[in-house]
Formats: C-alpha cells, sequence, structure tokens
C-alpha cells in the first residue's frame, strides 16, 4: 500500500559556510522567524508565514566530516546555496520508512523519537530519487510546541500583517530533472508516497506529458498532487525536464549551476498577488518581468479586464495573468476550451536567490484555475532567455 502524505510541513534550505540568508527571508519577504536551534557549528532557523515553513540551515563553521549536524534532516554538505529537503507529515513513521525500504528507497535517518515539553514527535528521513532531494517524514500528533523539539521559540518577532504581504501556503515545488529523467521521478513518487498524477494543462496527453516545444521552447512538465488534497489547495510537485536544443535556457542552467538535478523553484501561493508583488519590489526583492509587448499583444488586455484585473497595474509590476488553465473538473477529461470560464491564475517569478542561477520564488494567486498556464510558462521562458542572455 502506498504512504498518504499530506500538504509538507517545511521545506529546508542549505547554505554553504559563510553564507547567510535567512536573514533576508525575514527582512524583506516577512517571513516570521519561530523558532531556532544553534549549535557550535550550525545554525537552523524556522520561518514561517501562515502554512509556509522555511527551515533555514546555516554553518557558523567550516563543514566537518562527523556526524550530521542538522535536526531533521541531514548535511547535504552544499557548495553552493539549495534548498535540497521537503517535509512532509505522515501517520506512522516506522510503518512507512519499513515499506520504503522494502521498495529500494533508502533510509538516511531511521526512526528517531525527540521529545522535550511540548510532547513528542517521530520522523525518518529517506532519500528522493531526484538529485541531492531528501523526504523527512515526520509524525507530529503528539506535539504542541511551536516547532519542533530540539528547537527554542523566537518570541515577539514581527509579523507580515499589514505589510501588503499575504502569503499562505506552498502551492507547488519545481524539480528540474536530468534529461531522461522526469518519467522515473513521477513513477517513483507515485509509487513510493502515493502521489496521484496532476494534469498541467487541457493539452497534456498522460502518456506524453506537457511538452511545451515551439517558439524556442523545449521543456517537458509532469505533475503529481498528494491524494489527500483537492487540486486547488494541495501542494503539488511538477518535474522538469529539458528538451531544448537550443542553446543555454533555464533548466539545463540549473542542472549545469546546480551541480545536479534539484529543486528549481517553490510556488508561493498569495491571497493577493499585487500587493504581495508591490511589497516585496518595495523591499527590494526583483522579479522576472516579460517585455511590455506582453500586455498589449493577441488579445492580452481584453482578457486581464475580462476577469476584472486591470492591466497596466500588472504591466507596472511584471505580473502575468492566464485565463486558459484547467479547472477542477477538466482532471476527469474535459476540454477546458469547451467550457469557458473565469478561473484564472496569476503568475510572478523571483531572480534566483543565491548567488547562482538556481533556485528562485514564484508568487501564485489562484482565482479558482488550479492548473498552470502555457502563456505563462513561454513568457517567463522567454523573460529568464533576456535575462540570461544579458548576463553572458
Ligand atoms: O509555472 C510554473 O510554476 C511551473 O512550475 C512550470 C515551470 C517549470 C519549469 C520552468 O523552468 C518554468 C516553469
Amino acid at each position: 500500500m502506498a504512504a498518504s502524505l499530506s500538504r509538507p510541513c517545511f521545506i529546508s534550505l542549505h547554505l554553504p559556510y559563510r553564507q547567510g540568508w535567512a536573514q533576508h527571508l525575514a527582512n524583506t519577504f516577512r517571513f516570521q522567524p519561530v523558532a531556532v536551534r544553534e549549535t557550535p557549528r550550525v545554525r537552523q532557523l524556522a520561518l514561517r508565514q501562515e502554512s509556509a515553513i522555511f527551515l533555514v540551515n546555516e554553518r557558523l563553521a567550516p563543514a566537518s566530516t562527523s556526524s550530521c549536524d542538522f535536526l531533521y534532516d541531514i548535511d547535504p554538505q552544499p557548495t553552493l546555496g539549495t534548498a535540497s529537503n521537503v517535509c512532509f507529515e505522515v501517520d506512522d513513521v516506522p510503518g512507512l520508512c519499513r515499506r520504503l525500504q522494502s521498495q529500494g528507497c533508502s533510509l538516511l535517518v531511521p526512526p528517531t523519537e525527540l521529545s522535550d515539553d511540548g510532547g513528542s514527535v517521530t520522523y525518518g528521513v529517506v532519500s528522493s530519487v531526484v538529485g541531492n532531494i531528501s523526504h523527512t517524514l515526520l509524525d507530529r500528533s503528539s506535539y504542541r510546541g511551536p516547532f519542533l523539539p530540539g528547537f527554542q521559540p523566537i518570541q515577539g518577532a514581527p509579523s507580515a500583517t499589514g505589510d501588503g504581504i499575504k502569503i499562505t501556503h506552498f502551492d507547488h515545488i519545481t524539480y528540474v530533472c536530468p534529461r531522461g529523467g522526469a518519467r522515473a521521478a513521477l513513477d517513483w513518487y507515485q509509487r513510493c508516497f502515493g502521489f496521484h498524477r496532476f494534469l498541467l494543462n487541457p493539452q497534456e496527453r498522460p502518456a506524453e506529458g506537457y511538452v511545451l516545444g515551439e517558439q524556442g521552447m523545449g521543456m517537458l512538465l509532469l505533475a503529481l498532487q498528494s491524494a489527500q488534497e483537492t487540486p486547488a489547495h494541495g501542494c503539488k510537485l511538477v518535474f522538469a525536464e529539458s528538451l531544448s536544443q537550443n542553446g543555454a535556457n533555464q533548466v539545463d542552467t540549473f542542472l549545469e549551476q546546480h551541480g545536479g538535478a534539484g529543486i528549481q523553484h517553490v510556488g508561493l501561493c498569495t491571497t493577493d498577488i499585487v500587493s504581495t508583488t508591490r511589497a516585496l519590489q518595495q523591499q527590494g526583492v526583483r522579479f522576472f518581468t516579460p517585455p511590455a509587448a506582453y500586455y498589449s499583444q493577441g488579445g492580452k488586455a481584453e482578457e486581464i479586464r475580462g476577469v476584472g484585473q486591470d492591466p497596466h497595474m500588472l504591466a507596472e509590476l511584471g505580473i502575468l495573468l492566464d485565463t486558459k488553465v484547467p479547472g477542477d473538473k477538466d482532471q476527469s477529461g474535459t476540454d477546458a476550451t469547451e467550457s469557458p470560464s473565469q478561473e484564472y491564475l496569476m503568475q510572478i517569478f523571483t531572480h534566483p536567490i543565491f548567488s547562482e542561477e538556481t533556485f528562485f520564488l514564484e508568487l501564485i494567486d489562484r482565482r479558482g484555475a488550479p492548473g498552470f498556464g502555457e502563456g505563462n510558462i513561454r513568457a517567463l521562458w522567454k523573460a529568464v532567455q533576456v535575462y540570461m542572455d544579458q548576463q553572458q
């Protein structure tokens, strides 16, 4: 029997020695520091906005070869910043770890119990088949503390409320897979974790995946959602693979600069992308913006006005809007293009947040649309292409 995982509890970021980033997440993205664990060698800081939690792992001393210093995670020994662990809450950690091992998965941390005044948790860590990614499997059903045993709560940190930043949860996590590797990754997550297939777009054929293959693009996308979530409210996993023959592109560049497959971006769900983007821009966060022509060509302004948004406002901030995305009903096979609706989504993507062109964040505002817009993905691809060409 496959496991039943729910929405991620936290996503873990690792920074090499002397590269602080936690402060940036707190100061600019207004993630609230909620708990910290510090040893002579490492600092682990949990930062939260509603149900989105990042665990930022920093080294305070050069890497040692001794046992792992990081709790609830392994040490990926990064030479550069990387998002390498996704923690899922599960009911039965020992049972799931046994099942995963019998399916050939490698168990990096065996089931371990930790407790403090708030109660106890059980966790284990398994290795994913994709790049440097691992998964912490956590049962915190008997725990009442603010984060996890082993961490000190941080009281009275400023909250994001009032800043205009409204992030509610992780919407999706996008992996970059090696060429030829996306299907195997999808199969592994289905088989081991019980995720269900999620069709990204009405044009997607399940056997092939969603291929974006014209206009200078070459990318295969496949997606899953966890069994417990509805399409509109879950955290999806998206697997991206480059099919491009046209030189440098964002997927191949990730593989090269990250040193292999891994997490390329995390989609942060916002209930107000306009106020959140504006507030983040004021804090100095830089975003990929499409060329001005995006908002004027091919009826885009009408499409934007048609759903009650303001094309000038979106253009000023660089926000992408797509109405051609499937609704819930379309997961059963109906073609969304046959049933026009007011469902749409808006997205914007930050520049890479570490010094390499690797990991970035996305804001996504879903107005009833659980899928992904082809127009937005193409616009992002082009915007990144222009940026990469300028960097060379
Ligand atoms: O649109 C999204 O958020 C996706 O996750 C799809 C995607 C995947 C990889 C890319 O390099 C760009 C877009």
